[in-house]
């Protein structure tokens, strides 16, 4: 239970408002301290969402206590209490950081209110306070999860290649197949750009029905059609001042196709029944795994449009074309899944490694991180060739 400390040296008015503050706060306990020292001692051993503390007091008087109780705990909410006789003084507390004071005799519903807004404010901070480590761990997180990890001449192109254009707002169609690494090319890119403080907005373009392609890139009006039942904003307007990644664009219907096309002439979106259209700067990146060229002579993919997406090309080959990277991809996954399962480091024997870099891997690095979490799972520490032979089918 949140705890409140009240700092009075008469016994009469501390017993007072401890009894009418309980019956009002009946989330918080009440501790009493009948002079400064005695306070700022409790104030060191324990924490208080508040204190309330008058200011003429022997020992240490309030004022000293509110400044040695914000060096100690900076973060601490005070509300004093003081005498017409020293009403200077507790403005001056509120200079030195106080949250509030209130002259005595004390107006008790003036007592309440400046107690309950003290509170509310200790709890804004609290949460806040919540808030920025969650965001700073899960940002760290999502870093994580799209470090490129490889030493390959092939991955040291692209990372170069990332480099060299992230800063741009230059187009960029990300090829190659799947599981090999398209969606971290694409957060990198985003992340080490002069947008990375914006949002990335991914799309999976082949997940979408062709019908709601127009409603989820451009966003539709109340009424527009059956289930339109309020207005919803875009992907492209979500993504402004930041980038867009269109996954998937060679399986976008032809009909999205000259839409997207549209956007990207006039750099606007028109929501689904409304006649206004809307100006949005976003940078967009795109990824397929299909041969673009073949979608073009096969009619499937407007040429237009993919030379408007096709500024920059980054092409990420397939993992069975930098087997070098796989030593290193185990060891990184081994560590990253490990740590996930909470579990000690499992490490791979010398064997289990040429092994499996001896292997097809069709399904790229998403296939290997995957075996890799089997044998962790299934196999002994370290992973043995043995392992390797009865828990992967190849
Ligand atoms: N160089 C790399 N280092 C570490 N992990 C990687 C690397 N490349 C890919 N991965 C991991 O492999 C998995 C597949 O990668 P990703 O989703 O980027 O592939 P993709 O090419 O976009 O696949 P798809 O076309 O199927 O969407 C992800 O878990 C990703 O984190």
């Amino acid at each position: 239970m949140p705890k409140i400390l009240i700092v009075e040296d008469e016994k009469a008015i501390s017993g007072v408002l401890e009894s009418i503050l309980s019956d009002e706060l009946k989330d918080y306990e009440f501790v009493i301290a009948e002079d400064g020292l005695e306070g700022y001692k409790l104030i060191e051993k324990d924490d208080f969402a508040l204190v309330i503390s008058d200011i003429k007091m022997p020992k240490l008087n309030g004022t000293e206590l509110l400044k040695q109780a914000l060096q100690l705990k900076p973060e601490i909410t005070f509300v004093m209490m003081s005498g017409h006789a020293d009403i200077d003084t507790a403005i001056d507390s509120l200079k030195n950081g106080a949250y509030d004071f209130i002259s005595k005799p004390i107006d008790i519903n003036r007592l309440l209110t400046s107690v309950k807004n003290a509170l509310d404010k200790e709890k804004l901070l609290a949460e806040n306070q919540t808030l920025q480590t969650e965001n700073k761990s899960l940002k760290k997180k999502v870093h994580k999860r799209f470090t490129m990890i490889g030493e390959s001449p092939a991955l040291k192109k692209i990372q170069d290649m990332i480099e060299k254009v992230a800063e741009s707002d230059a187009r960029v169609l990300i090829t190659g197949p799947n599981g090999a690494g398209k969606e971290l090319v694409a957060h990198a890119l985003h992340s080490q750009s002069n947008r990375s403080k914006g949002p990335m907005i991914e799309v999976n373009c082949a997940a979408i029905p062709s019908e709601l392609i127009e409603s989820e890139l451009f966003g539709h009006v109340k009424g527009s059609f059956t289930g339109a039942i309020k207005d919803k904003q875009g992907k492209f307007e979500l993504a402004n001042n930041g980038t867009i990644f269109l996954d998937e664009i060679g399986d976008m219907s032809l009909i999205a196709q000259a839409k997207v096309l549209r956007v990207l002439q006039e750099s606007k979106v028109s929501p689904v029944g409304s006649d206004k259209s809307v100006r949005v700067d976003v940078r967009v990146l795109a990824a397929t795994n299909k041969n673009m060229k073949e979608e073009i002579a096969a009619s499937r993919f407007r040429e237009d449009l993919y030379h408007r997406l096709s500024v920059i090309e980054i092409y990420v080959p397939p993992l069975d074309e930098r087997k070098e990277d796989i030593r290193i991809l185990i060891e990184h996954f081994a560590k990253v899944i490990s740590e996930e399962h909470g579990n000690a480091m499992v490490s791979f024997s010398d064997e289990a490694i040429k092994d499996l870099e001896n292997f097809s891997w069709t399904g790229n690095i998403r296939e290997l991180r995957n075996v890799v979490e089997r044998l962790i799972i299934l196999g002994s520490n370290p992973v043995s060739a043995e392992d390797v032979a009865n828990f992967v089918r190849k």
